[in-house]
């Protein structure tokens, strides 16, 4: 055995075992593996619930490696010096990982993998993340996809390979080298006490994913079609904050969705096209690096929305607009790190469109609160919901919240589900939403709830409308 046998496996947004094309290749080498997980500023800069989620899914992963004789090892510092400092304690001939698209991700790991090669260290990224990489996508043009239904109908005909087993037994280096804790990183410090109120809505790590995925196959998918339009129901698979940490890999979701679409399952093809929706977001993300800062089409950058964060966007953020609706989606994120998608088209019209607050104010403020923030995802969603994205719904199509809520909402029991103050007898969810917030914010279930919205729905309707009216002119 080369001195140089040794292989560090860097894990990020790929925290599993199984379906691991880099672990696997990592193993392939045929010498020890040593995977480590790096908290460097990317990490640093994550929000309060994501990274405290990320610290979750770290020691299930941690426990999963010792299981099967590895470890977990944990560096904090800038990604390169870590690398280059195991490198040289295990004398190490390679690194690999998990490629990531995100335009931060990819300039840190651009920088990491050349300065790795001119040590002549060898350097493997690996696919992982996505079903598609972005750039094996193109339209008859040659180009990338702008639209999604074509976007779809390029790739839900593509072979999909199956996916990998998981390692049985992954070579230990003679030596392990020294490891922090996760006791010392205090991943869910910024949560405070919102940590234990959220904890139990949190399906942590790969075992817990692939029996979420096999009860949804079983029991849900075939109701999908109406149930995921329904914020009161269980009827979505709950896998983004999985797949978000990459605790399951897309191509076991695509298998399992096309099993299920092949035994006539209704729901799976409509599923199947929301997985395609994630690859979507990726693809455009890869190509379109400002779509996470910037608006996505040009002409809307100079859209007069405000960028001012007022007492109207604190309600916003608070759960305390006065539009039922509103409210209940932005408490159901607070207490359990999600929300459901039709809830999240709904908050996001109302900030940009009836209180004229640009997107980037929501897009921030998932990023603090959602457990299965994705850069991608929430960046196309924040720009589809404004009208300034990618084949984004026309800013003239405002959702009305009352209007939404009798249709998809009929009986209330989202509503009440997240609202306390308007009930005799409020439920013990409703009431968590308290003992997650802040308590600078000083709520309590006994305030009243406002009276009056913040900004009602007809009258934000106009205004938003002739604010795109004066704009296009
Ligand atoms: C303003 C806004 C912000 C969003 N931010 C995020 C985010 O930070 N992270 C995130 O994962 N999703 C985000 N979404 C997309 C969507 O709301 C969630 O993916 C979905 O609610 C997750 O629930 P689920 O896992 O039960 O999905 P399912 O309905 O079971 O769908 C299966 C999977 O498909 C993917 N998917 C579904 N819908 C979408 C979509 N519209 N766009 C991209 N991928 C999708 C997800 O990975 C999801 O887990 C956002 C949507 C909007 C409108």
């Amino acid at each position: 055995m080369s001195d140089r046998q040794a292989t560090i496996l860097w894990l990020r947004r790929d925290l599993r075992l199984s379906d691991h094309p880099a672990f696997m290749a990592a193993i392939a080498r045929g010498g020890p593996v040593v995977p480590v997980f790096i908290h460097d500023d990317l990490v640093e800069g994550l929000g309060a619930a994501p990274k405290w989620r990320l610290g979750l899914s770290l020691a299930d992963l941690a426990a999963r490696l010792e299981a099967v004789g590895s470890r977990l090892i944990l560096r904090r510092g800038d990604a390169l010096a870590v690398l280059r400092s195991l490198v040289e304690e295990l004398g190490a001939g390679a690194v690999m990982w998990s490629r990531l698209y995100d335009p931060q991700s990819i300039e840190r790991d651009t920088r990491v993998k050349a300065a790795l090669k001119d040590d002549g260290v060898e350097v493997e990224s690996h696919a992982g993340h996505l079903l598609f990489e972005p750039w094996t996508v193109e339209t008859g043009a040659g180009g990338f996809y702008k639209v999604y239904t074509p976007f779809w109908r390029a790739v839900r005909g593509r072979e999909v390979a199956a996916p990998l087993a998981a390692p049985a037994e992954i070579a230990a280096p003679a030596a392990w080298p020294m490891s922090e804790t996760l006791d010392d990183w205090q991943l869910g410090r910024a949560m405070n006490r919102g940590a234990e109120v959220c904890r139990p809505y949190q399906r942590v790590g790969e075992e817990a994913a692939q029996g979420r995925l096999g009860w949804f196959m079983g029991e849900a998918v075939g109701g999908y079609n109406a149930a995921r339009d329904l914020p009161a129901e269980d009827g979505t698979s709950g896998l983004s904050e999985n797949l978000a940490l990459g605790e399951i890999s897309p191509r076991r979701c695509w298998h399992a969705g096309m099993r299920a679409m092949e035994e006539g399952k209704p729901g799976a093809e409509t599923w199947l096209q929301e997985l395609v929706w994630r690859e979507f977001a990726y693809h455009l993300i890869y190509h379109t690096p400002h779509i996470t800062s910037e608006s996505w089409r040009e002409e809307w950058r100079d859209f007069p929305w405000s960028e001012v964060e007022d007492d109207r966007v604190l309600a916003w953020k608070q759960g305390r607009t006065g539009v039922p609706f509103v409210d209940a989606a932005m408490r159901e994120m607070y207490v359990t790190g999600k929300m459901h998608n039709r809830a999240r088209m709904i908050v996001a019209s109302y900030l940009t469109k009836h209180l004229m607050t640009h997107w980037r104010i929501g897009q921030a403020w998932f990023e603090e609160c959602l457990t299965d923030w994705d850069p991608a995802s929430n960046a196309l969603g924040w720009q589809w919901s404004a009208g300034s994205g990618p084949d984004a719904t026309p800013y003239f199509r405002i959702f009305n919240a009352e209007t939404q809520a009798k249709k998809f909402d009929p009986e209330g029991v989202y509503l009440r589900r997240w609202i306390a103050e308007r009930q005799r007898g409020p439920t013990s969810t409703a009431l968590s939403f308290f003992e997650a917030v802040p308590r600078s914010w000083g709520l309590s279930p006994h305030m009243p709830y406002p009276e009056e919205p913040i900004v009602g729905l007809k009258e934000g309707r106009r205004l938003a409308l002739d604010a795109y009216e004066g704009w296009k002119t």
